[in-house]
């Protein structure tokens, strides 16, 4: 039994925890110097370009793929010890998975498919993937095949799959990918909900910043070479998007405080995609070299400062 001291405790501990963190495929170094922590309660999206590592990050948390070096905590254990406690929705999950099952039974999997051997579903596992498909509004769906289910239909089969465990950190790789503005919406409701009503902790990982704005607290993104985290406020910064997304990027706030980030490719600059042709290591080597050339550019700040003051005391 655990005290409400120790809960207390345990609720303020960040739900990931990133430090010093290194992960290669193969040879090739994805990303290094992972270094933040992601607070319980929060809604989190994994930012970065094609191949930056973003769906290896999440392969990290859970254990699939070991670190080359540093440490990554997730619910306050190393990555994979506490994998029952998470819901993951992979990419692209509902197309590779056998669509001839019906949408109750991929549910009911959720539970049954981390069981040992082949067991008869029990009263309370239906009762429960029958309240889940209601909360994901597709318990009218629940004997179709996931084949006959439109794309944002199936992306809510995967959600409610992931589910059924009741987790408290739900993951999920690009949701959003190829599903119309009003299926992306309800996606994001249903994340919204989950956060807002049941505290779950929300990882997505998201190509389009906009429609999931109103719902972030804020964002890991993946530049040259290595994950940052920020608050959304920071985040939300035209020229750090710029140099992340390799093209022009802008901020719109409307009259009514809603925010938009934009693409103008009239405006494009002649970088545009610079960083994406660079390997990870030279990515890596030349945001090095920066943080380098700051500390110089501090230290001698700092001892112009010093050589002043030294100046004033001897005048
Ligand atoms: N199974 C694998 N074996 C070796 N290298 C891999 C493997 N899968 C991915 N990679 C490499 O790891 C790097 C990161 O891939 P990852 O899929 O994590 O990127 P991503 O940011 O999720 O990309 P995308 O936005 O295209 O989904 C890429 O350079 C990719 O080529």
């Amino acid at each position: 039994m655990t005290s409400p001291a120790d809960d207390k405790q345990n609720n303020s501990a960040p739900i990931i925890e990133f430090i010093d963190a290194e992960i290669k495929r193969g040879s090739q170094t994805i990303w290094s110097h992972g270094n933040f922590s992601l607070p319980r309660g929060s809604v989190t999206a994994i930012v970065g370009t094609n191949g930056t590592g973003k769906t290896t990050m999440l392969s990290a948390e859970l254990g699939i793929l070991p670190l080359s070096s540093g440490k990554l905590n997730v619910l306050g254990a190393p990555a994979g010890k506490n994998n029952a406690r998470i819901g993951y929705v992979p990419q692209n999950y509902t197309e590779i998975s056998e669509s001839n099952i019906t949408v109750f039974d991929f549910v009911l999997l959720g539970i049954s498919g981390s069981r040992w051997g082949f067991m008869p579903s029990r009263k309370q596992d239906r009762e429960e993937v029958n309240k889940i498909l209601e909360f994901v509004r597709l318990q009218e769906h629940s004997y179709k095949r996931i084949r006959e289910l439109s794309g944002g239909q199936r992306q809510r089969a995967a959600i409610a799959q992931a589910l059924v465990n009741k987790p408290e950190l739900l993951i999920l790789d690009e949701p959003l990918a190829n599903l119309d503005i009003s299926s992306q919406n309800s996606i994001v409701e249903l994340l919204s909900q989950l956060n807002k009503k049941m505290g779950m902790t929300i990882q997505v990982v998201a190509h389009d910043l906009n429609i999931l704005l109103p719902i972030l607290t804020g964002a890991v993104y993946l530049l040259d070479g290595h994950p940052h985290y920020s608050s959304m406020n920071n985040m939300l910064d035209s020229q750090l998007l710029t140099h992340l997304y390799g093209t022009k990027v802008e901020i719109i706030t409307t009259p009514q405080g809603d925010m938009f980030v934009t693409h103008n490719s009239a405006m494009e600059p002649s970088s545009r995609t610079v960083h994406d042709e660079h390997l990870t290591k030279d990515a890596a080597q030349w945001h090095s070299a920066q943080q380098a050339q700051a500390r110089l550019e501090a230290n001698h700040h700092n001892h112009a400062d010093s050589q002043e003051s030294q100046d004033l005391q001897e005048d």
